[in-house]
C-alpha cells in the first residue's frame, strides 16, 4: 500500500483495524492476488427471513455488504470487482419487488455521486454493465451519470450487472460485430466491389466476423476475465452470469447468505485461491 492510499484507508477504517488489515494483507499478498473478483449476491431474501425482517431489508443489507466488499477488495489489491445485481430474470420477480429493487438502485447510485461515497473516496470507476435500455429512465440516467462522473477514477473499477444476464450480452455482441461487418461490406460496395462480390463476402460471413470482433462489442469488454467468481449461499450454479468470461474463472462458494459475507471469507476465498493458482496457470497454458 502506498504511503497516501495509507492515510486514505486509515481515514475508511480506523487505525487499528487497519494495523489488523495490513498485516493480513502482508501475509496475503507473499501469494498471487486475483486481478478480478466477481460476485453472485445470493441469499438476501433467506438473509431478510432467518431475521425475521422485511425482503426489501435483505436488499439493503445486501448492498452494505457489496460496500464492505469493495473496501476490502480495494485494501487487497483486487483492480476489478464484478457484482450480479439484478438479471433480466429477475423482472419477473412479483412487481412490488422489482420496483423495490429498481427504487433501492435508483438511491444507491445516486448516492455513488456524493463526495464522501466509498467510491468517490477511494476512486473506483463504475461502470454499468447490462441492457440498459430495459432499466427505467431516472435509473438509467442516474447510472449514465455516475458512469460519467467516475469515468477518470483509476485506483480500481466496480462493474455493476443490471439488466443484464450472459445469453443476452453474447447476442448483443454477436449481433453488433454482424452489423458492423454488414456496414464495412457496403463501403466497400460503394468503393470497389460488384454485387457478385458482396454475396461471396455474405456467404463468408462466419469467416469474417472473428472472435476479437464479438469481444470488443461485449458489455463487459472494459474489464479481463474475472479471476475468480463467489457465489454466496453455497450454491454452485452460474445462474447466466458472465458464461462468455468464465472458461478460466475458479468458482469458489462460501456457505454464507451474501448480507453475511465478511472480510473472513474474502480471505479464505483468496487463500483458496493461491492454493488453486498454479493449477489454474497450468490449464491456461495448455
Ligand atoms: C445499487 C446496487 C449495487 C444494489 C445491489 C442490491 C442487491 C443486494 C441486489 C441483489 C439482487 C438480487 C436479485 C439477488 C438475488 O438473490 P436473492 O437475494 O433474491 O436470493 P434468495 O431468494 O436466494 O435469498
Amino acid at each position: 500500500m502506498s504511503k497516501s492510499m495509507d492515510g486514505l484507508a486509515e481515514k475508511l477504517f480506523g487505525s487499528s483495524l487497519l494495523h489488523m488489515l495490513k498485516s493480513l494483507f502482508r501475509i496475503l499478498s507473499v501469494g498471487p492476488i486475483p486481478n478480478h473478483i466477481a460476485f453472485i449476491l445470493d441469499g438476501n431474501r433467506r438473509y431478510a427471513k432467518k431475521q425475521n425482517m422485511a425482503v426489501s431489508n435483505g436488499y439493503r443489507a445486501g448492498f452494505m455488504a457489496v460496500m464492505s466488499m469493495l473496501k476490502y477488495c480495494y485494501v487487497l489489491g483486487v483492480k476489478y470487482m464484478t457484482i450480479y445485481a439484478f438479471s433480466i430474470d429477475n423482472f419477473k420477480r412479483r412487481p412490488e419487488e422489482v420496483q423495490y429493487l429498481m427504487d433501492l438502485m435508483l438511491e444507491k447510485i445516486e448516492g455513488l455521486l456524493h463526495k464522501e461515497s466509498v467510491v468517490n473516496q477511494y476512486g473506483v470507476r463504475v461502470h454499468f454493465v447490462g441492457n440498459l435500455k430495459l432499466l427505467s429512465e431516472p435509473v438509467r440516467v442516474a447510472a449514465e451519470k455516475a458512469m460519467e462522473a467516475t469515468a477518470n477514477n483509476t485506483n480500481s473499477t466496480l462493474l455493476i450487472c443490471v439488466a443484464y444476464s450472459s445469453t443476452d450480452e453474447i447476442v448483443h455482441a454477436v449481433q453488433a460485430s454482424c452489423h458492423e461487418k454488414w456496414n464495412e461490406i457496403q463501403e466497400l460496395n460503394a468503393n470497389q466491389l460488384q454485387n457478385v462480390e458482396i454475396t461471396k463476402e455474405i456467404q463468408e460471413l462466419n469467416q469474417i466476423i472473428k472472435l476479437v470482433d464479438i469481444e470488443r462489442h461485449m458489455y463487459m469488454r472494459l474489464a479481463p476475465d474475472p479471476d475468480m467468481l463467489i457465489r454466496t449461499s453455497g450454491e454452485t450454479r452460474l445462474s447466466n452470469f458472465l458464461l462468455w468470461q468464465t472458461t478460466s474463472c475458479l468458482l469458489y462458494s462460501p456457505k454464507v447468505l451474501f448480507p453475511e459475507i465478511g472480510l473472513r471469507h474474502l480471505i479464505w476465498a483468496v487463500l483458496h485461491f493461491q492454493r488453486q493458482y498454479p493449477h489454474l496457470e497450468k490449464k491456461k497454458q495448455l
